[in-house]
């Protein structure tokens, strides 16, 4: 399975609607991968919370349309990254969204753990309160969203029910660029996945971003890495790999269920 992930500039000069046009156009190219990859809201940027209210859009909104009709187009999987989703009940979420290569939204994820402590994204949003996984060909994605990487519980979850491939859209900040790659080997290797994590580029609202997306392998090497600017990360990825790392070295077998419940 040939990935790609596309680490996206956010750039406060550019709107968010020509963004969501040069993205679309930026999907469309990669035609001959199976699965595309984009970072966790990259029409408004993760951490520009003054936009989320304005820029909040329906589930079917407009980046659902541009990425459905750029999933077919290219005839890939699509992982839309995230929008802010305005709910039927006015709630806001910072939801992913999965497309299958005929534009249909095949998942939707909303982020469960919600980062800023008291400000931004954990005052103005909703929670996530489901795990999701999603089936690809010959394999399954478990989903999960930038801050989300900081807790191994839920990748656990993930891969109790049957993840191989483990997608992280991000707008993870230069500052923490350390936590990013560690945390992405450490919940390969524990969970004997492939980490797929696609983060963003650029600057605005005053928080350089890290780039440097990356996807490790379920043995914790880094099949390829991303420079800090924006990127396309193309790599093959063969689920058949998780399947003879867990058989080699059979750690997963030796799990204790519900010991992180207290
Ligand atoms: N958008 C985010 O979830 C940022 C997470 C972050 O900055 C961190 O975990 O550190």
């Amino acid at each position: 399975m040939r990935a790609s992930l596309l680490q996206i500039g956010v750039d406060p000069s550019e709107s968010v609607n020509s963004r969501r046009a040069r993205v679309a156009s930026l999907v469309r190219e990669q035609t001959g991968s199976d699965l595309v990859v984009l970072p966790e809201l990259w029409p408004v940027g993760a951490f520009a919370s003054d936009l989320f209210a304005t820029e909040a859009e329906p589930l079917t909104g407009p980046t659902h349309d541009a990425m459905a009709a750029a999933a077919r187009d290219a005839g890939v999987w699509l992982h839309a990254g995230s929008v802010i989703e305005r709910s039927d009940d006015g709630a806001l979420y910072n939801t992913a969204l999965v497309f299958s290569p005929d534009g249909r939204l095949a998942a939707t994820y909303r982020k469960i753990h919600r980062f800023g402590f008291d400000q931004g994204e954990a005052v103005l949003l909703g929670a996530g309160d489901r795990p999701v996984t999603v089936g690809l060909p010959g394999t399954t994605a478990g989903l999960a969203t930038c801050y989300d990487l900081r807790f191994p519980e839920l990748f656990r979850q993930l891969t109790a029910a049957g993840a191989e491939l483990l997608v992280v859209p991000a707008g993870w900040p230069a500052r923490r660029r350390a936590h990013w790659s560690l945390l992405a080997r450490a919940r390969a290797v524990e969970n004997q996945c492939y980490v797929l994590a696609c983060g963003t580029a650029g600057t605005y609202a005053g928080v350089q971003q890290a780039g440097h997306s990356v996807v490790v392998d379920p043995w914790g090497e880094v099949l390829a890495e991303a420079g800090p600017d924006e990127e396309v990360l193309t790599v093959d990825v063969d689920p058949a790999t998780v399947t003879r790392t867990r058989a080699d070295f059979p750690v997963l077998r030796d799990r204790v269920l519900g010991l992180d419940r207290p």
